[in-house]
C-alpha cells in the first residue's frame, strides 16, 4: 500500500496571502479546504445562524442570510464573546475537515492541505505531518489586509500570533512579498521537499 498524501496545515497572518498560496498549492497537484471558506458554508446552516440569532439578535441576518460584518462587530467586543462563536463553530469545521480528509482520491494528490488561519492558536499542529507559514512584509501585508476592508481588523490581530512567532513554529515558511508567480515557485519547491 502506498502512504497517505501528506496532511498540511497552512496559516500565516490576515494578508500575508493564504488563499493565494492555497490556489497555488492547488494547481500544483494538491487538494486543499480553507477553514475560512468552511465558516462561511457553514453560515448557510440554519441551526448556525439561529444560534448566532439567539446570542446576538435578529440584526446579524440580512435577507435571511448572516451577515458576518455583523458577527464580526459582535464576537470581537469582547473575548467571551469571541470564545462563544470559537466554541461554536471550531467542532463543526474539525468534522468537516476529518470528512474531507477521509475522501477517496484517485489519483492521490501531492499533499491533502488545510488553511487554518488559528493554526498555532488553537493548539492543532500536532494533527499535522508539517505546517506552512505565509508572511510578506508588515507593510505589504497591512495594504492588502487593509484593502480588505476586514470588520474589527486590529482585534483578530490581536487574538493571532504574530507572523515571526508563526513562522518560528512552522514546518516551512514562504515568503509571499513578491510576485505570485515567486509564491507558486517557492511552493513547488515545499511541495518537492513533502515527497521526496
Ligand atoms: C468573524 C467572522 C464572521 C468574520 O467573517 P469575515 O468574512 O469577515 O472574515 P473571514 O471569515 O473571511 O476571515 C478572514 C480572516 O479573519 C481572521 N479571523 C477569522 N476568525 C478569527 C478569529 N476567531 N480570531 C482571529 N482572527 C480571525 C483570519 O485571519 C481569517 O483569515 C468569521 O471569521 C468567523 O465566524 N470567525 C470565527 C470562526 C473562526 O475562528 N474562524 C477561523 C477559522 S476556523
Ligand atoms: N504575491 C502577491 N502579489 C499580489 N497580490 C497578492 C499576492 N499575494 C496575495 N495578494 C493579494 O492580497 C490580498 C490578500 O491575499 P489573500 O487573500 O491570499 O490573503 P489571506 O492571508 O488569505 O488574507 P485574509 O487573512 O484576509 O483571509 C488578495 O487580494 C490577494 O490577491
Amino acid at each position: 500500500m502506498t502512504a497517505p498524501p501528506p496532511f498540511v496545515g497552512l496559516t500565516g497572518g490576515i494578508g500575508a496571502g493564504k488563499s493565494e498560496a492555497l490556489a497555488a498549492l492547488s494547481r500544483l497537484g494538491a487538494a486543499t479546504i480553507s477553514t475560512d471558506q468552511v465558516v462561511h458554508d457553514l453560515y448557510e446552516d440554519p441551526s448556525v445562524r439561529d444560534a448566532v440569532v439567539n446570542r446576538w439578535g435578529p440584526s446579524v441576518v440580512a435577507d435571511g442570510r448572516v451577515d458576518r460584518r455583523a458577527v464580526a462587530k459582535f464576537a470581537f467586543a469582547s473575548d467571551d464573546e469571541r470564545g462563544w462563536l470559537e466554541g461554536l463553530l471550531w467542532p463543526l469545521v474539525g468534522q468537516r475537515v476529518a470528512e474531507w480528509r477521509a475522501a477517496p482520491r484517485d489519483p492521490a494528490p501531492l499533499a491533502l492541505v488545510v488553511e487554518t488561519p488559528l493554526l498555532f492558536e488553537a493548539g492543532l499542529e500536532g494533527n499535522y505531518d508539517a505546517t506552512i507559514a505565509i508572511v510578506a512584509d508588515e507593510a505589504v501585508r497591512a495594504a492588502r489586509a487593509g484593502a480588505r476592508g476586514h470588520a474589527a481588523l486590529d482585534e483578530r490581530t490581536a487574538r493571532q500570533l504574530s507572523q515571526g512567532e508563526k513562522a518560528a513554529r512552522a514546518t516551512y515558511v514562504v515568503e509571499n512579498s513578491g510576485s505570485l508567480r515567486d509564491l507558486e515557485q517557492e511552493l513547488s519547491g515545499v511541495l518537492a521537499k513533502l515527497n521526496p
